[in-house]
C-alpha cells in the first residue's frame, strides 16, 4: 500500500541542534499513528516540520505520493494534510454552529459557485449540523463558542476539522489541559472518527497512546527510537530507558502513566 504520509531523512535544525535529525517515517491510510517521546525528543518540531509550520533543513515530506516539502502550511492543507494547535483557534463570539458553518463554508466556496446562494446556505447549515452531532456537541449548537469548556471546544475543534474533508489530520497534543472526564470523551471521539481518516497524534498521556495508535513512533534526541505496533513499543527496553533512565521501568506503559 502506498504510504499517505512518508518522512525521508527528514531533519530540522535550530542552528547547530538537530532537534530532528533525519527522520524516516511512513503513515499508511488510515493508519492511526502516535509520535511519543521524552521531553525535548523532538516531537513538536517534527510535527511543525510535517505541517509546513517550520521548513525542513534536509530530507523530504511526500504526502500522497507527491513531494510537498515546499510547500507552506496553507498549501499543506489545501492538499488534505491538517494540522490542530494546542490552543484551538474559534471565533469565541460566534455560535458553536457558526464556527463549523465557516469551516464548511471554506470547503464549499469553491465546490458550489454556481448554486443559488439560499440552497448553499440551507446545505452548508445542514453539514455543520451533522458534524456537531459527530462530535456529540449537537445540543450545543445555538450556544456561543466561548461557553464552551476547554474539553468541548476541542470537539468543536473536531468539527471543523472534519468540515474541512482532510486527508490527513495531525492532532498536537489533543488532551493537554483536560480533565479525566474530558480525556476520555475526547478518547472516545477520536475512536469513532471515519476509518477513512488517516491520523497523527503527539500526545503525552501514554493511556491515550496505547488506547488510540495502531502504531507508535518514538523518537529520542531527534531520531527514531523505535516504530510499531504498540504492544512492541510497551515491551521495548530501549523506550522504556529513553524514558525513565534506568532507575524505574516497572510502572511504564501500565495505569496511569502521566
Ligand atoms: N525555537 C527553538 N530554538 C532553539 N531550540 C529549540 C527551539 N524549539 C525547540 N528547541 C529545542 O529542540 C529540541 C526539541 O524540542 P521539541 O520542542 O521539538 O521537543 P518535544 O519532544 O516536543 O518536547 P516537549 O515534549 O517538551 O514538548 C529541544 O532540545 C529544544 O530545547
Amino acid at each position: 500500500m502506498t504510504p499517505l504520509l512518508e518522512l525521508r531523512g527528514l531533519t530540522h535544525a535550530y542552528g547547530s541542534l538537530r532537534a530532528v535529525d533525519e527522520v524516516d517515517l511512513t503513515v499508511l491510510p488510515g493508519e492511526r499513528h502516535a509520535l511519543i517521546g521524552p521531553n525535548g525528543a523532538g516531537k513538536s518540531t517534527l510535527f511543525a516540520t510535517v505541517a509546513g509550520t517550520l521548513r525542513a533543513t534536509a530530507g523530504s515530506v511526500l504526502f500522497d505520493g507527491q513531494d510537498i516539502t515546499a510547500l507552506p502550511e496553507s498549501g499543506r492543507a489545501r492538499r488534505g494534510l491538517l494540522r490542530t494547535y494546542q490552543h484551538a483557534s474559534l471565533f469565541l463570539n460566534c455560535s458553536v454552529l457558526d464556527n463549523v458553518a465557516l469551516a464548511v463554508q471554506r470547503v464549499d466556496r469553491v465546490a458550489h459557485r454556481f448554486d443559488r446562494a439560499a440552497r448553499r446556505f440551507a446545505r452548508t447549515e445542514a453539514r455543520a449540523r451533522e458534524h456537531l452531532e459527530a462530535v456529540g456537541l449537537a445540543g450545543r449548537a445555538a450556544d456561543l463558542a466561548t461557553a464552551l469548556s476547554h474539553g468541548e471546544r476541542r470537539q468543536l475543534e473536531v468539527a471543523m476539522v472534519l468540515a474541512a474533508q482532510p486527508a490527513l489530520v495531525m492532532f498536537d497534543e489533543p488532551t493537554a489541559g483536560m480533565s479525566a472526564a474530558e480525556t476520555e470523551r475526547f478518547a472516545g471521539l477520536v475512536e469513532q472518527l471515519p476509518d477513512s481518516l488517516t491520523l497523527l497524534i503527539v500526545e503525552h498521556d501514554l493511556d491515550v497512546v496505547f488506547r488510540l495508535a495502531d502504531r507508535v513512533t518514538v523518537l529520542h534526541l531527534g531520531k527514531v527510537l523505535a516504530s510499531g505496533p504498540p504492544e512492541q513499543i510497551r515491551a521495548d527496553d530501549a523506550v522504556r530507558s529513553a524514558y525513565l533512565g534506568a532507575a524505574r521501568t516497572d510502572d511504564l506503559f501500565t495505569g496511569d502513566s502521566r
